[in-house]
């Protein structure tokens, strides 16, 4: 039987990350996935979804200035959109597995199973050993168990429609679900959103959430707030049909995008003394299991942190040093910036409520009003030192500011450390020292 020091399980960017940089330090590591090499972002999850709303963002702009230079607005051509997304997604599973080959790193195809706790064996036939385990198996689309369930479908399957139908209807109100709503409602499809409350976005400030629903409804997207889903049935002519309580919607497609669930139930970690809930493995402050020598990172930890590719990614930098005995501190997360992608783009970071709040609408600001944006938020979190905390932007070029806003955090900047700097004007970060 091989052994190695470390046995990495679920090759995404947490699992892949780990690897690459155990092998650097001189480890005898090998990696093991049961599906695409890559993971979700870059096969099912951040990168086709970027290169979808890129085409969604060229048609807002084209839009915001109908009249002002342009007289068409095309819908997505969902057909050649979508291929040129396979462009993307087609090479990154070889591409990966090849990389992981390349740098001498062993890598196995099929299903891992605990059998104790130092050994696996992969697709019931080969067994293997290592000192060190990192279990970095991701999330899948947890699904509404309700009668019906099998008529939705997930965000992996929308991502690969072959067509776009001509109403659609998403089912919850998060990130996945604006993101997708964002999508198909550029290509012409009638969407609906159904949610079980009246608060989207929970993860963000109410009022700002509350503006993007308002800028998909200027769209056409039709919000259907506080409406329990109970049933999904299929008609006559192949239609579902979404029934609540004194609700019911027909549609040609339902998406449920109510949460994930962690993929740590089909590894027999019980076998290995590793506890895990469906929000993933109970790590310590180290992401140490229940067992001592096994470890997880990514979206398979059950803790509060956004499940976020850098996020995963920075874990797996972490349990590595802490494998090679580079550090033995505990793992201090930095500032997370989180991004809702579409036209307009919903970003946050930090604190959401401090000493002082400046929350502002500069719609009507250059940066905002010469593509004629139709809405652009911004509210500065400031603390008792006026030092910046946090950040909530609602614009499209909410992404790239919120991140300058992280570095700002960082550095404890203030408002007269703003003005000394010299930003390139005109960008939205030339505006930074207005904002406060
Ligand atoms: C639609 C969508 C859009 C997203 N957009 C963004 C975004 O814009 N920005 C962002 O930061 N994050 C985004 N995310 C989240 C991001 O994709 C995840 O945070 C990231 O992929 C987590 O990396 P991971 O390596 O922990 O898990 P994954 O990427 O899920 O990788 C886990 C791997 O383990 C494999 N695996 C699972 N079970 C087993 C098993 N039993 N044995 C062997 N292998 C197994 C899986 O096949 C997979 O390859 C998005 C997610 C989705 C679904
Ligand atoms: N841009 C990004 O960074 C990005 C994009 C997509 C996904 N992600 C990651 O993937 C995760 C999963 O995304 P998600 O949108 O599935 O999860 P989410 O937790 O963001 O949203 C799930 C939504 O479903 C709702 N819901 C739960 N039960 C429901 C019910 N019975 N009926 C109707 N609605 C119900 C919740 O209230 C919530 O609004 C995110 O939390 C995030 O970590 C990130």
């Amino acid at each position: 039987m091989e052994k190695f020091d470390t046995i990495v399980i679920g090759a995404g960017p947490a699992g892949l990350a780990a690897a690459h940089k155990l092998k650097s330090s001189g480890q005898k590591v090998a990696i093991i996935e049961n599906n695409l090499w890559g993971g979700t972002c870059p096969n099912r999850g951040c990168d086709p979804k970027r290169v979808l709303i890129g085409a969604v963002e060229t048609r807002d702009r084209l839009a915001q200035l109908q009249g002002k230079g342009f007289d068409e607005v095309p819908y997505v051509n969902w057909k050649e959109l979508e291929a040129f997304k396979e462009t993307f997604t087609k090479p990154v599973s070889q591409g990966s597995r090849n990389g992981i080959v390349k740098s001498d790193i062993t890598a196995v195809d099929g299903q891992p199973k605990f059998v104790s706790k130092d050994e696996i064996v992969v697709n019931g036939q080969t067994h293997y050993q290592a000192d060190k385990f990192i279990i970095a198996t991701g999330q899948r689309p947890s699904y509404l168990n309700i009668p019906g369930k099998e008529h939705l479908l997930s965000s992996t399957d929308f991502l690969s429609l072959k067509k776009m139908p001509a109403d659609i209807t998403i089912i919850g109100a998060g990130y996945i679900a604006f993101e997708l709503a964002t999508i198909a409602n550029a290509t012409g499809a009638k969407v609906h959103i159904v949610h079980h409350n009246d608060r989207s976005l929970k993860e963000f400030n109410e009022n700002y959430a509350l503006e993007l629903v308002k800028q998909l409804e200027n769209k056409g997207v039709d919000f259907n707030f506080n409406i329990d889903t109970k049933t999904i049935e299929q008609d006559s002519e192949g239609k579902y049909v979404i029934k609540a309580d004194n609700f019911e919607l027909t549609t040609d497609l339902i998406i449920g995008a109510t949460g994930r669930i962690a993929n740590a139930d089909f590894l027999d970690l019980e076998k290995a003394g590793v506890e895990y809930t469906r929000h993933g493995v109970k790590v310590n402050a180290k992401l140490q299991s229940t067992n001592n020598n096994i470890y997880a990172i990514g979206d398979v930890v059950d803790t509060k942190q956004p499940k976020l590719t850098p996020v995963g990614g920075f874990e797996a930098n972490y349990v590595a040093d802490i494998l090679t005995g580079k550090t033995d501190e505990d793992l201090e997360l930095p500032l997370i910036p989180t991004v809702v992608y579409g036209s307009p783009k919903l970003a946050k970071v930090g604190a959401q409520d401090g000493a002082k709040v400046v929350d502002q609408d500069v719609t009507s600001w250059f940066t905002y009003s010469h593509t004629n944006e139709p809405k652009a938020k911004v509210r500065i979190v400031l603390n008792d030192k006026s030092e910046i905390i946090g950040a909530t932007l609602l614009s499209n070029e909410a992404d790239s500011l919120i991140n300058l806003l992280t570095m700002a955090i960082k550095e404890h900047m203030t408002h007269s450390d703003v003005v000394k700097e010299i930003m390139a004007y005109p960008t939205a970060a030339s505006d930074l020292e207005y904002l406060f």
